[in-house]
């Protein structure tokens, strides 16, 4: 918080507060305009007394002092609203630096040509190589190499970033440490990750969440209603012969508003953004920060999320009677054109191990039949010497493949599969024709540190559940490893979707963290969908938040952050408007006294005068604004209690103190002004 204060973003923040009083800027917010047209309103009052002075008798004091004030209002509202976006603004500038203009090597015809980056266009192949800058997002198409991604994340351990698979997506900006690639651009210029996260930062891309729908309907609701009560204040203050200037009217209905919520409510919101921003976690909208605060659910993938994702081929295990030649020969077969992390590894085992060298596969006249999450086979089909189908995939994918062409498999494969299942590892079952041959042995090793998170998760009454592609085994062994309460296996994309939508249809607020393509319809339709910034650019794009750290417990943070929002905005409501219904008895009294003697047992709080009543309520509203500022910034303390205690809490606290503050404050304002003589 204390880069908040610096003298550099606060001076910012000052001239932004001048330039918000534009009648554009003031008219988004309601029960500002309406301070901001009574300012004016007292304003021309002020000139007119001044031009024209009539025989009223209103002190000048009251009626300058009044209208200086109601600007201050407007003007430490709008400062409230600049100082959260400073930061955001500041870092936009730096990613702006970033954005530089750099060269690229389009490849045209497989010849490479020098353009600038902006006129990369979406499906150009351009070639990056060490020492590189990438000029656009993009996905890897052709390569593997270490990309240092620190102008972006803040991390400078360099990541690796290959063809095929869920690691393949790339960000412009970042730079390329060894190897080369080649990149297939996704984004056309100006709507570029870069460009997103700029965007988003300055405030650009904000809207209002349903919450602060909801609340500023309550906010004007009750500015109708004091515009009414002050309205219908004129005729009964001429009745009993009160004399009620129109400033007075103003100042009081300023007053009554609320305006310590109205004057900071925007900038509870970009705070909370800016929170999470500055926790790696970009988020697209308002709306998935608060719905965060209050998921029920958390699923997870387990590749590359709850996994490091490098499944790697560590053993072949043939079938008994099955030759290692022929089991090592069709894994590498069906793997050669395998452009997945699994299917790269699978080969590179087979040459390592057991010194096979990799086939051409064009002598075999072969064609590639590609792994999909549907079918969750891949391999090849070969016509020379003989018509040969070659298959690897899921053991279960497998064996109905196997046995929809007649054949039965020996029970060795299940009881194989399952040993590797059980120690966590991805069996896979290789088949030539309708003989299965044996299995695949692929590792894969939980991130650090993830089961104490989880432990977090349930402390915060989160249910965790894990949902794969993977076969039963090996998803119970990971969930008992990484410790998720629940786990859903062999599912296909459609099947994660269905769960969500199961979940929601229980009334329950779902988060959903993935990476991979066959994830993105999942991240969609969640309430809150965290894509991990290592994943694909489909799962980045269906999400509404990127986690810049790839951690897929982040949500810890996401969840803290989402409901210190929602209270921050709530206590600060609950603050106001007892604020607000305190102030109107505070200052009612003074007004009458003088007409009506029988108030005297009412006014508790033996303020000089009637005007300097009014002027003094004004200044202490204007004031809480200021002092407000850094709780809306900072948040209110989170504390892991449940929602009933907190709220008791909260009311207690903000509600009971709201009433009494102001008859402190107010008091103390008139002792003030009276000691200097104003009043
Ligand atoms: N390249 C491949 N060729 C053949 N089969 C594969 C290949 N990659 C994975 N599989 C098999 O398909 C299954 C499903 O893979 P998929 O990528 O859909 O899910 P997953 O990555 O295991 O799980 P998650 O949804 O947690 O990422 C894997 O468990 C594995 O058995
Ligand atoms: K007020
Ligand atoms: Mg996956």
């Amino acid at each position: 918080m204390s880069s908040l204060l610096e003298p550099a973003l606060l001076k910012q923040a000052s001239l932004d507060s001048l330039r918000k009083l534009h009648p554009r800027d003031v008219a988004r917010n309601p029960v500002m305009f309406v301070v901001w047209a009574g300012s004016l309103l007292t304003t021309v009052l002020v000139v007119k007394d001044l031009v024209a002075p009539g025989p009223d008798t209103t002190p000048a004091w009251f009626t300058v002092g009044v209208t200086l004030w109601l600007w201050f209002t407007v003007l430490f509202a709008n400062f409230a609203e600049a100082v959260a976006e400073g930061r955001g603004k500041a870092q936009a500038g730096a990613l702006r630096k970033m954005r530089r203009d750099t060269f690229a090597r389009r490849l045209v015809d497989g010849r490479e040509e020098k353009v600038s980056a902006p006129d990369l266009r979406k499906d150009d192949l351009v070639v990056c190589e060490a020492g590189d800058l990438i000029p656009g997002d993009g996905e890897v198409v052709e390569g593997i190499a270490s990309v240092d991604e620190s102008a972006i994340t803040g991390e400078s351990a360099p990541v690796i970033r290959e063809s095929g698979g869920d690691r393949s997506s790339v960000t412009g900006g970042t730079k390329v440490l060894s190897d080369r690639i080649v990149v297939r651009i996704t984004a056309n210029p100006g709507e570029s990750f870069l460009d997103r996260m700029i965007g988003l930062v300055e405030g650009a891309a904000r809207q209002k969440t349903p919450n602060e729908i909801a609340l500023h309907i309550l906010l004007v609701g009750l500015t109708v209603v004091f515009l009414l009560a002050c309205v219908t204040l004129v005729p009964l203050a001429l009745y009993s012969g009160v004399r009620l200037s129109g400033t007075a009217v103003v100042a009081l209905l300023v007053c009554l508003i609320p305006t310590t919520i109205g004057g900071l409510l925007s900038a509870i919101g970009i705070a909370g953004m800016d929170r999470l921003l500055r926790k790696n976690v970009l988020a697209m909208s308002g709306r998935a920060v608060e719905a965060a605060g209050d998921v029920d659910t958390l699923l997870l993938d387990k590749t590359g999320t709850i996994t490091l994702g490098n499944r790697m081929a560590t053993e072949l295990l043939p079938l008994p009677g099955v030759r290692m030649e022929d089991l090592a020969e069709a894994s590498q077969l069906a793997s050669l054109a395998d452009e997945t992390p699994e299917g790269r590894s699978i080969v590179v085992l087979v040459k390592d191990t057991y010194k096979m060298r990799p086939r051409e596969l064009q002598a075999h006249q072969a064609t590639f039949v590609a792994f999909s999450a549907q079918t969750r086979m891949s391999g090849c089909d070969l016509v020379d010497p003989h018509p040969r189908a070659i298959r690897k995939g899921a053991v279960d994918a497998v064996i109905r493949y196997v046995e929809s062409q007649g054949a039965t498999v020996p029970p060795e494969l299940r009881e194989t599969a399952a040993r590797i299942g059980d120690a966590g590892g991805t069996p896979l079952a290789v088949a030539d024709g309708a003989r299965v041959l044996g299995l695949i042995h692929l590792k894969d090793v939980v991130k650090g540190g993830i089961k104490e998170r989880f432990e977090r998760f349930r402390a915060m009454g989160i249910r965790t559940v894990m949902i794969t592609g993977d076969n039963p085994r090996t998803a119970g062994a990971i969930a008992r490893e990484a410790g998720v309460d629940d786990f859903l296996a062999e599912a296909t994309p459609e099947a994660k979707l269905a769960l969500i939508r199961a979940e929601q249809a229980k009334g329950k607020l779902v988060a959903m963290t993935g990476d991979g393509t066959n994830d993105a319809p999942a991240l969609a339709q969640a309430d809150v969908g965290v894509a991990m910034n290592t994943g694909t650019q489909a799962a980045k794009e269906a999400g509404n938040m990127v986690d810049l750290d790839s951690n897929p417990t982040k949500l810890l943070e996401v969840v803290e952050v989402g409901k210190q929002l929602l209270m921050t905005r709530g206590t600060l409501t609950t603050f106001s408007i007892a604020n607000d219904v305190a102030k109107y008895f505070a200052i009612l009294p003074a007004l009458f006294l003088g007409v009506f003697p029988e108030m005297q047992p009412l006014d508790i709080m033996g303020l000089t005068s009637p005007y300097s009543a009014i002027l003094s309520a004004v200044i202490f509203n204007a004031l809480l604004i200021i002092a407000l500022i850094p709780l809306a910034l900072r948040g209110v303390r989170y504390r892991p209690l449940g929602a009933a205690a907190l709220l008791r809490r909260s009311l207690l606290l903000y509600g009971v103190g709201g009433v009494l503050v102001p008859f402190i404050g107010i008091k103390a304002i008139d002792v003030v002004l009276t000691a200097v003589g104003l009043a």
